[in-house]
């Protein structure tokens, strides 16, 4: 990882929310307070901190393989570019997405690999990628994204007993041999000296558009806003402890039973303000063709959820997967901005009645 030696620590003085730490081993043996506390984490926030997950090295080296990436050329990197049509697979250039509907700008950039690539290399699905990315494939990113994958279809196996469903329904809408909008992502914010605001967010407001996200951080700057607060809260980095989260479709899935929150990146505070700041993401997202609403006729426990939500128009829609991912990606982008209309038909669960 670039400068992982170096780093200043998460300053004391800066105000943190604490999440419930998940313990990956004990999930897999089995155990039920473990299990207990997924449940809790995923039905209040739904972020966790996850330990003992396996994947610290395999992180690692996506790190490296992130940093040979930003380091190209910027035209060769744009040869690679995502473009404004709703694909997110390819690298992302600063600037490329709105954050808010005034149309301010981000400034970080992506690469993005799908899974789907990963897991058929050498054969092409979606696209190709950076020379950087190609050399990595099979030593580290495949072995990254399976392993990721695993740790996302455990939790999400946990979720579908939790919720009542019959056993492999969650598992059916996230079948490896179905095309998705599952990726990795490595992501860099450039360091700022001297220019450090919270109120510019290098990362806009957003909710996950997928199911689960694995995400391993080094420096501060992930912020949560805690449903029922108008305050941003920073998620302190913890060595060797992941942040998971789960996304839009866990939300719809379940009848709003598990959490999708708000969530953004702002510049890391105080000394790590003036480093890089480095993050890598899993997402599994449900298969191309998987409708997202509510899964009401298979379990009761959901179809009450719905029964007594104020809203259920989000629970009874009928986007697939693959429309829902790509219009959220396509009205983000900067140049498809035409004031605050492009910026809200980007969004996803947010404006749900109980969050903030
Ligand atoms: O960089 C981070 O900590 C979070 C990134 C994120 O929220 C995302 O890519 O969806
Ligand atoms: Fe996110």
């Amino acid at each position: 990882m670039p400068g992982l030696t170096t780093l200043p620590p998460f300053p004391d003085d800066v105000p943190t929310h604490p999440l419930l730490v998940v313990d990956y081993s004990l999930l897999l043996a089995g155990n039920e307070e473990e299990i207990d506390k997924l449940w809790k984490a995923a039905t209040t926030l739904g972020f966790w901190y996850m330990k003992n997950h396996g994947a610290d090295d395999d992180a690692s080296e996506m790190f490296d393989m992130g940093a040979e990436t930003m380091a190209l050329p910027f035209e060769e990197k744009m040869k690679f570019e995502q473009g404004d049509d709703g694909m997110s697979f390819g690298y992302k250039a600063p600037g490329a997405n709105a954050t808010d509907e005034t149309g301010a700008r981000d400034n970080v950039e992506f690469i993005n690999i799908a899974q789907d690539d990963a897991l058929a290399w050498p054969k092409s699905v979606h696209r190709a990628y950076p020379s950087t990315v190609n050399a990595r494939m099979p030593s580290t990113i495949t072995p990254f994204i399976r392993k990721s994958a695993e740790v996302n279809r455990v939790i999400t196996e946990i979720l579908n007993t939790k919720l009542g469903l019959p056993a492999g329904t969650l598992g059916e809408k996230h079948r490896l041999d179905e095309t998705s909008g599952s990726e990795a992502r490595c992501i860099k914010n450039p360091p700022r000296p001297g220019g450090i605001s919270e109120e510019k967010a290098a990362l806009g407001a957003h909710t996950d558009f997928g199911s689960v996200t694995f995400l391993h951080n080094r420096l501060g700057g992930l912020q949560v806003m805690v449903p029922g607060t108008d305050k941003w809260q920073y998620i302190k980095p913890i060595p060797g402890h992941a942040v998971c989260n789960l996304g839009d479709a866990m939300y719809i899935f379940s009848g709003g039973i598990l959490k999708s929150n708000l969530h953004r990146v702002v510049p890391p505070p105080g000394a790590q303000g003036y480093f890089a700041r480095w993050s890598l993401a899993f997402f599994t997202r449900p298969g191309d063709s998987v409708v997202l609403r509510a899964l009401t006729d298979q379990s009761p426990v959901i179809a009450e959820a719905v029964a007594n939500a104020s809203d259920k128009s989000m629970f009874e829609g009928s986007s697939t997967s693959k429309e829902w991912f790509a219009r959220r990606i396509k009205n983000q982008r900067s140049k498809n901005q035409k004031g605050a209309e492009t910026w809200r038909a980007s969004r996803g669960t947010e404006h749900r009645p109980e969050a903030a």
